[in-house]
């Protein structure tokens, strides 16, 4: 694919690398040094840190009843969060012009990636590139390629051996490991292509996803009573829910396993592909065959779930059904070798996400929305059509915020 080669540096990432020794190395890269648990422990504070900048930005914009602008206060939380993990840098809530190139270009990546070329089905339309679609993929690659330089070259001449230490971001860890002997392949290329990987993946999934659930939410009051009626329960309201929470919170994990069986944010996976020819149910399938799984269809199916359509949380409480990718009814990290390797940190972040949403403030719809628009938007993730407005009303006692 024209996009992920020009825009990833020949397919250097994870993501987008065809399987075998290459992708083998760069994988077991993300899975034990980048997202490993030891580092998801080093970085909880950031995700705190994060979560709670968000709620005191609500509670500064809520006051007089105001609407809420929640759709961007969800992508700041997780844009911070990753960007903190990944570069140590918050260039997300910057207004500097090096951070403003920044924004820019990740929106010019996003849409550049997202275009359906034709070149990549029918050779002699790309070697014209009439659209200009290849001119523009090479601008965008070179802007990207000298923020991504002038980083790296920030963090080269800071690094001084990387230990276990809390201030230790991705970009560190990667340079750190260039001249180890269990990654020989791993390039300078392969670096930059796996920053930008992560800030990409790291993202919109799970905003997107919380986004999600509060919609729900706010179309079912009866679901946010019964997980505020958990978090006060568990919690209180004299302290501030923590990560270390997360597990007793029942009923949100399975809002949050609702609203990925409604409203998964990859609908279709990633492209996958037989590697040798196999049978299936007794249908031969050939070596190179395209597979593509619509996780968005599967979880609407009335064979798999009892009245389908309906966001019922409930379903979850007593069944041992998980999104790891080992119940198939339920994959929206999908499954298998490709499955996502971010699956602990995007949870992380969508249910702390969510319990600290619920902790601090009661939701409800302006009475201009009464009827809250649900459409979809379909294209490599499955974001709400019209972004989330609400009205929060603060329930935690005024130190708290
Ligand atoms: C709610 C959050 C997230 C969801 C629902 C999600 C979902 C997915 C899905 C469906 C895939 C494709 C799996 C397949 O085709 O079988 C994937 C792949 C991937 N995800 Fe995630 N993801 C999330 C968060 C993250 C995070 C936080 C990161 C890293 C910072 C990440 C990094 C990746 C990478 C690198 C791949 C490609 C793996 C490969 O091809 O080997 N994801 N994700």
């Amino acid at each position: 694919m024209l996009a992920a080669n020009i825009l990833f540096y020949n397919q250097k990432d994870v993501a987008w690398s065809q399987y075998g020794p290459y992708w083998r190395e760069i994988r077991k890269i993300c899975l034990v040094e980048l997202l490993s648990p030891a580092r998801m422990e080093a970085s909880k504070h950031i995700r705190i840190e994060e979560a709670y900048s968000m709620v005191k930005s609500i509670r500064v914009n809520c006051e007089g009843r105001k609407v809420v602008d929640v759709h961007s206060q969800i992508y700041g939380l997780t844009r911070s969060i990753i960007a903190r993990m990944v570069l140590n840098r918050n260039y997300f809530a910057s207004n500097s012009k090096e951070a403003l190139e920044f924004k820019e270009i990740g929106t010019e990546y996003s849409h550049l990636l997202g275009v359906i070329n034709f070149g990549d089905f029918i050779p002699y339309v790309g070697l014209l590139d009439i659209r200009g679609y290849k001119r523009r993929l090479m601008a965008a690659r070179k802007r990207m390629d000298s923020i991504i330089d002038k980083i790296i070259q920030e963090h080269q001449e800071k690094t001084t051996g990387v230990s276990t230490d809390a201030s230790i971001d991705f970009v560190d860890v990667l340079l750190s490991l260039k001249n180890n002997k269990d990654y020989q392949h791993l390039s300078m290329d392969s670096i930059k292509a796996l920053v930008i990987d992560m800030l990409a993946a790291g993202t919109e999934s799970s905003a997107v996803t919380i986004e999600w659930a509060l919609s729900e939410i706010l179309l079912n009051p009866w679901v946010q009573e019964k997980a505020q009626q958990e978090l006060d329960h568990v919690v209180g309201r004299e302290r501030k829910v923590e990560e270390a929470d997360l597990p007793q919170l029942k009923y949100l994990q399975s809002i949050v396993k609702e609203t990925f069986r409604l409203h998964p944010p990859g609908p279709v996976l990633v492209p996958h592909e037989s590697t040798q020819a196999v049978q299936v149910t007794g249908y031969d399938i050939p070596a190179n065959t395209r597979l593509l799984v619509n996780v968005w269809a599967i979880g609407r199916d009335p064979s798999n779930w009892e009245r389908a359509l309906e966001f019922s949380p409930e379903r979850f409480l007593n069944s041992n059904i998980d999104v790891r990718g080992y119940d198939f009814e339920l994959i929206p990290f999908g499954s298998g070798r490709r499955a996502c390797p971010g699956l602990a940190l995007g949870l992380a972040s969508v249910q702390l996400g969510l319990a600290v949403l619920l902790q601090s403030f009661e939701w409800s719809l302006p009475s201009s929305h009464e009827k809250l628009d649900m459409s979809e938007v379909f294209g490599l993730t499955l974001p709400k059509a019209v972004p989330l407005h609400a009205i929060a009303t603060p329930r935690l006692p005024h130190h708290l915020y």
